[in-house]
């Protein structure tokens, strides 16, 4: 089994046992799940420079990141610096994130805010409004055809932008239907960790425009981001960049300033 295997394999079981928990009314009529969303997408569409910044603990591929900053400072932070979104991972065993580090980041903030999990059942959306994020992400590589068609056909009727991450060729074939807003290339492999933005550059083309193209992952430079925007992304996905440091929202700050 790859690690991406095993975190979807984990994932079925987390969700059965949150679902005897807390059951699906406790979800509705919680405080946030009426909440106007913002959208990601159009906040992309609208910005020079769009970068989405990721608050992110711990991943299989590096192990430590940042355990010491607070989730609330990094989202004030990356506020400040004027990114357009923030995603927030909310997996624990891999991750290191939680739901209430979505909570604390609304709390926080009022910008767009993505749910950063590997999404398998319609359950997670509902926990995804009422933990007040306004986009979720789907991972082409873990679902089928039919689970992306139901599954963002659900968040659209939520009010959730939806984020659909491919890798290769085939996993965007595949994905391509109107209830996607956004398309995301991830330049890592999560099943070897490789990383190159060559994968976003190859992959643009086959991109239909009506999508707003975002590339995700190994980004840490002004150039790659000037690079990539010749090949139409409007979104620039960057966690490790920022986190590894130990003021994640300064050095968002210094990145965008020299991105301007
Ligand atoms: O830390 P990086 O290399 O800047 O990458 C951020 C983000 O793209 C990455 O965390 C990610 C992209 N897709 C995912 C799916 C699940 C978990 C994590 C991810």
């Amino acid at each position: 089994m790859n690690i991406l295997d095993k975190i979807v394999a984990d994932k079925y079981k987390e969700v059965e046992l949150r679902k005897s928990l807390i059951p699906i009314h406790q979800l509705e009529n919680s405080v946030l799940f009426n909440r106007q969303t913002n959208s990601l997408a159009s906040a992309l569409r609208n910005s020079e420079t769009g970068i989405i910044a990721e608050h992110k603990r711990r991943s299989p591929s590096k192990s430590v990141i940042n355990q010491k900053v607070s989730v609330q400072d990094v989202a004030t932070g990356y506020q400040e610096a004027g990114v357009c979104g923030m995603s927030v991972l909310t997996d624990g065993k891999y991750f290191g994130g939680s739901l209430d580090d979505l909570l604390l980041a609304r709390a926080s903030v009022n910008m767009p805010l993505l749910r950063k999990e590997f999404i398998i059942d319609e359950y997670q959306l509902l926990e995804t409004k009422a933990y007040g994020a306004d986009v979720i992400l789907l991972i082409a590589a873990v679902l089928s055809r039919d689970e992306i068609k139901s599954l963002s056909e659900f968040a659209k009727k939520l009010s959730l932008d939806v984020l659909l991450e491919v890798h290769n060729l085939q996993e965007l074939e595949k994905s391509i239907m109107p209830s996607l807003d956004m398309l995301g290339v991830n330049n890592r492999n999560l099943k070897t960790f490789e990383v190159s933005t060559d994968v976003s550059k190859e992959l643009s083309k086959h991109i239909p425009d009506d999508f707003v193209k975002v590339s995700e992952s190994g980004i840490s430079s002004i150039e790659a981001i000037k690079d990539l925007q010749q090949y139409d992304y409007k979104g620039f996905l960057i966690g490790e960049n920022f986190m590894k440091t130990e003021n994640p929202g300064a050095s968002a700050i210094e990145f965008i300033q020299k991105l301007k």
